[in-house]
């Protein structure tokens, strides 16, 4: 029986590597590009450039497949000097392997293909059919800090997260490589970048991030934690992201001693599917905040592939059948599964849940 979703999962793969291309082109620019959004967030010309990349890719092999991204090309459409230096990165952007950039579909026609490439990702989302949730740069504050970011695709089918990919140009290749938070000043690109995949019912795994064709990928797995007290948390750098009081009050409870790892975007979510961490905790900041599905998708099915086991507070699955947010969850709690109920039930009390 051939593999279900291989198609997929070799287009998610070389669509992120592309993409990792052109925002690590941005990374190691001064000027980012970077403007503020209606909710005061930020976006830069890479979190654009990734978005038209990616879609385009999605677009060569399955038209007829939905698309929610984060982004949009509205303050494009008004900002000519943006546009254009947009339209000069993606127009330049390619893997450097010919057959590799020919299968996605090869470069976008004009800067106008290029926006309504953007503007493709305004799916409402929901329950029903095939569905590419994007986030082209997960983490951009992280981005625009210096540390980590991620480049992030996930199919649902019928709700359920089926195939995940995340890229991330900055954590180091070696799956066995201590868990930190810092990249550090005057880090090069040497030893580091890596794609995180998992298909349903197939396993999740890692390989260097490249810049043609796929490198040769390995599996993995959590850690299994023998002794709660030894265990690795890794949280938001933003205070306003994830409660970094509570998280405290948690790890001192199931008497983790190792200060948190504090890292941005779904790096976390890769980080502990290869046992580099153990758990990630998100905990609510406001009773009003909606996750985003495209900060979520690929990560959960990551960890859940590599043996952990992903919920919300409640101890409820991650549903990304709701729409573009994760309307029916309050927040993320990820942990190898033999210990994951420990951890909620400790998540539990410090909440008063
Ligand atoms: N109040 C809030 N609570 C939780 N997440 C938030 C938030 N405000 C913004 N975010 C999300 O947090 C993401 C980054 O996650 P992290 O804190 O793990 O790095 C952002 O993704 P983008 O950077 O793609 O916009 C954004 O969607
Ligand atoms: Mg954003
Ligand atoms: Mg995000
Ligand atoms: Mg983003």
């Amino acid at each position: 029986m051939t593999s279900l979703y291989t198609k997929e999962l070799e287009v998610a793969q070389l669509a992120v590597q592309r993409a990792a291309r052109l925002t690590k082109r941005v990374f190691h620019e001064k000027a980012k590009g970077t403007v503020s959004k209606d909710d005061k967030s930020p976006v830069t010309i890479g979190d654009f450039g990734a978005q038209a990349l990616i879609i385009a890719a999605l677009q060569h092999h399955f038209p007829g497949d939905e698309i929610v991204a984060e982004e949009e090309a509205a303050q494009l459409r008004e900002d000519k000097a943006l546009r254009e230096q947009i339209w000069e990165l993606v127009s330049t952007t390619k893997l450097d392997d010919v057959v590799a950039e020919r299968f996605l579909g090869g470069a976008i026609e004009s800067e106008e293909a290029m926006l309504e490439l953007i503007d493709k990702g305004g799916s409402q989302g929901g329950g029903r059919g095939r569905i590419w949730a994007i986030d082209p740069i997960d983490g951009t504050k992280g981005f625009l800090r210096g540390g980590q970011y991620a480049v992030c695709l996930g199919l649902m089918v019928d709700g359920d997260v089926k195939v995940g990919v995340l890229g991330c140009p900055n954590l180091p290749v070696d799956d066995a490589a201590p868990l930190t938070a810092d990249i550090g000043s005057n880090a090069t690109d040497e030893g580091r970048g890596v794609i995180f995949s998992a298909v349903v019912g197939q396993g999740a795994t890692s390989r260097p991030l490249g810049t043609g064709a796929l490198a040769e990928g390995k599996n993995i797995s959590m850690k299994p934690i023998t002794e709660m007290s030894s265990a690795t948390f890794c949280e938001s750098v933003e205070s306003g992201h994830s409660n970094q009081s509570d998280s405290a009050r948690i790890a001192e409870k199931l008497n983790i001693t190792n200060p948190s790892v504090r890292m941005d975007s779904q790096a976390k979510y890769g980080s502990i599917a290869r046992g580099a961490g153990d758990i990630y905790l998100r905990l609510p900041t406001s009773k009003t905040y909606q996750e985003k599905i495209w900060d979520h998708a690929a990560g959960d099915l990551i960890v859940r592939e590599a043996g952990g086991q992903v919920t919300d507070t409640t101890g409820s699955r991650l549903d990304f059948s709701k729409g573009r947010t994760l309307a029916a969850n309050k927040g993320v709690v990820a942990a190898p599964a033999a210990v994951h109920g420990q951890v909620i039930k400790v998540v539990q009390e410090v909440l008063g849940l």
